[in-house]
């Protein structure tokens, strides 16, 4: 804890038990559906109005990760795991009469939900039921009108091999829009022909993102694409031609540099019958929302919600009179706000509470860029705690996002508004490599230039060098995931930076990652890291347990031995050849989590854990 005391603190427990509410979807009687881990998991809930008094709908202790309305009946789907294992089962849950049914009972397989048909009487999704490293689709029956019309999962298309995801049905329920991310930045799209099973290609064989389709029943397909560009745009399939046509967004001219005039799009909704859409442009981390009416490529602006920090997941509600979205900001939890359509203002209709921290204690960051060596900028978020100053300065947490295809953004963090509390700063780069800033940006880190992102975070601590308020020897090196490997590489190639380091689920050696994580997604993940038969010998150099023997600050690392993305073999074989170092170590395994720690319970001891040992050595 940092020596500025000049507010009180609070326990992370509290901090962890502000709700985290997200993903919207409204059954067609407009009851709003949403996700919120306030029984400690993510389950499903409803509320009526702005500010009712919520129902919680599923009694489950597993998580939760996707819930989708019927289009015809007041019923939902919902996908739950087990042991956070992320390998989904689908279930079905009448509103009218309250009943849960299983869809899909294969506990050892992914099942990755797709949509509903416009009839609401089938469900689409992919699944590696018959092979752990193939994704196939599968369409079922659920009883439309909630009646006993549950069908099994019927396969209506084996995949090639690897993920394979259902964005959405045609208008005619005749047609499934398939996509296949063969990397975060080349993505395979196509039409399934569900009564001939003929599959036509749309996408054209050049690298480019496809997602947030959705048919517009005269001909035309809308996606969220880059195709052709930097930057995702909001384009249009003429499905005759084939003919891909910018409608809406972004920018082709980018340069790939932070800070210039274009910006990705995304989270694009759009209903069919109104003719309107809604998307938001993502500005340096903040969210623009462009709301319209959409036909053909015109895509004509109408009065859009006003958004401070960042608003995604958009939802029409009938008749698209109302539009709901998932909203944060820095100092805002998530919450589900909604929209009158043309309206400028935004309710939040599940405000939530800070369980008695003061919320004007949530600290809000700076945007900065640091410069690298290259000559390029890096975007960061800059936080200082209470009381910050040359005469008291701070330590600081430098905080790495995972992916490396991910962007951090300026949200409501519990977790970093703990730290902040306990008076340490927190610097969160988007290094090379991240999304958010261009395609050309986010492959400056590929396979053999890898290491170039790690000298980012390098260049981070020296960016913080020159800050009179902070104190450089009590600098942390801290991450998940991908950013956890960014960690256990800072502080075996840049030892004498650091005071401590905390791995959450990070990479120790790439070989043994790509050789042990889930068979449906090593190849996904040799594209962005290099590949075992190609690149065995430079992966194995690069891995920070090559070099292991660098290491001088005190490590903490934390996993789940259910993780299917990276295997908790990588937290064992670290922990252990830094233990043979003579450094201190400590490690934190939960049995019941896997790559994120889901239980409200389990995350209260992580963060006590971790507080304690930054509180020790820094
Ligand atoms: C349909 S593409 C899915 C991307 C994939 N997601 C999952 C659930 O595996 C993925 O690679 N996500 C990255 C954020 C990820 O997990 N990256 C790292 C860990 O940070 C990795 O495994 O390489």
């Amino acid at each position: 804890m940092s020596d500025t005391d000049s507010e009180p603190t609070y326990g992370v427990a509290r901090y962890l038990a502000v709700e985290h509410v997200d993903s919207p979807t409204f059954t067609p009687a407009g009851r709003l559906l949403f996700l919120s881990d306030a029984s400690g998991t993510p389950q499903v809930w409803t509320v009526d109005a702005a500010g009712a008094w919520p129902e919680r709908l599923t009694p489950h202790e597993e998580r939760v990760s996707t819930v989708a309305a019927s289009p015809t009946d007041e019923a939902f789907v919902f996908g739950m795991d087990s042991g956070s294992d992320e390998r989904d089962q689908l279930f079905h849950h009448d509103l009218r009469t309250g009943a849960e049914t299983p869809l899909t009972d294969a506990p050892g397989s992914k099942h990755a939900w797709g949509a509903w048909d416009p009839d609401g009487d089938r469900i689409a999704y992919a699944a590696n039921r018959e092979d752990d490293g193939r994704f196939d689709v599968y369409v079922q029956r659920v009883g439309a009108g909630g009646g006993d019309g549950y069908g099994e999962p019927t396969k209506v298309h084996e995949g090639p091999g690897g993920w394979l995801n259902v964005a959405t049905f045609g208008p005619r329920g005749d047609r499934l829009a398939l996509t296949k991310p063969r990397s975060s930045y080349d993505v395979e799209l196509s039409l399934l022909d569900l009564e001939s099973g003929d599959r036509r290609t749309l996408s054209d064989g050049e690298a480019a993102t496809y997602s947030h389709l959705h048919f517009d029943g005269d001909g035309g397909l809308y996606c969220v694409t880059n195709r052709g560009a930097d930057t995702a745009h909001v384009g249009r399939f003429d499905l005759e031609s084939g003919e891909l046509e910018k409608v809406a967004g972004g920018d082709g001219n980018r340069s790939g540099e932070p800070g210039t005039d274009a910006w990705d799009v995304g989270a694009l909704a759009y209903d069919r019958d109104a003719g309107r859409a809604v998307f938001a442009r993502n500005e340096n981390g903040y969210s623009a929302v462009r709301a319209g009416t959409l036909r053909g490529t015109e895509f004509e602006p109408s009065a859009s919600p006003d958004v401070d920090g960042i608003a995604s997941e958009f939802v029409f509600g009938p008749d698209a009179e109302r539009v709901a979205f998932t909203h944060t900001a820095p100092t805002e939890p998530y919450g589900v706000a909604v929209a009158a359509w043309g309206e400028r203002e935004a309710t939040d209709w599940t405000p939530v509470g800070t369980n008695g921290v003061p919320p004007e204690s949530f600290r809000e960051p700076e945007t900065i860029r640091y410069g690298m060596f290259d000559g390029r900028e890096i975007p960061a978020y800059w936080t200082l705690p209470e009381g910050a100053s040359a005469e008291a300065p701070v330590p600081v947490v430098v905080d790495v996002h995972g992916g490396p295809e991910h962007q951090r953004r300026p949200w409501f963090h519990p977790t970093k508004q703990f730290f902040l509390n306990r008076g340490y700063a927190v610097l969160e780069p988007n290094v090379r490599g991240s999304s958010g800033y261009g395609r050309t940006y986010a492959s400056l880190d590929d396979v053999e230039k890898r290491m170039d992102s790690v000298a980012d975070v390098a260049a981070a601590v020296e960016w913080l060098d020159g800050r009179p308020e902070v104190d450089s020897d009590r600098v942390v090196a801290y991450g998940r995931s991908y950013g956890g490997f960014m960690v256990l590489a800072a502080i075996t190639e840049y030892p004498d930076l650091w005071a401590a380091a905390v791995d959450f689920v990070g990479i120790a050696d790439f070989t043994t990652f790509l050789k042990n994580t889930g068979e449906w997604r090593r190849s996904h993940r040799e594209a962005e890291y290099g590949s075992l038969e190609d690149d065995y010998e430079f992966l194995k150099s690069i891995s920070p347990l090559s070099r292991v023997e660098n290491v001088r600050c005190p490590l903490f690392v934390q996993h789940g031995a259910n993780d299917p993305r990276v295997p908790v073999g990588e937290a064992e074989q670290v922990v252990e050849a830094v233990r043979e170092q003579g450094v201190p170590v400590e490690k934190l395994i939960f049995e019941d989590e896997g790559h994120h720690t889901t239980s409200r319970e389990n995350l209260v001891e992580e963060f006590e854990a971790i507080a304690g040992f930054l509180d020790e050595h820094v």
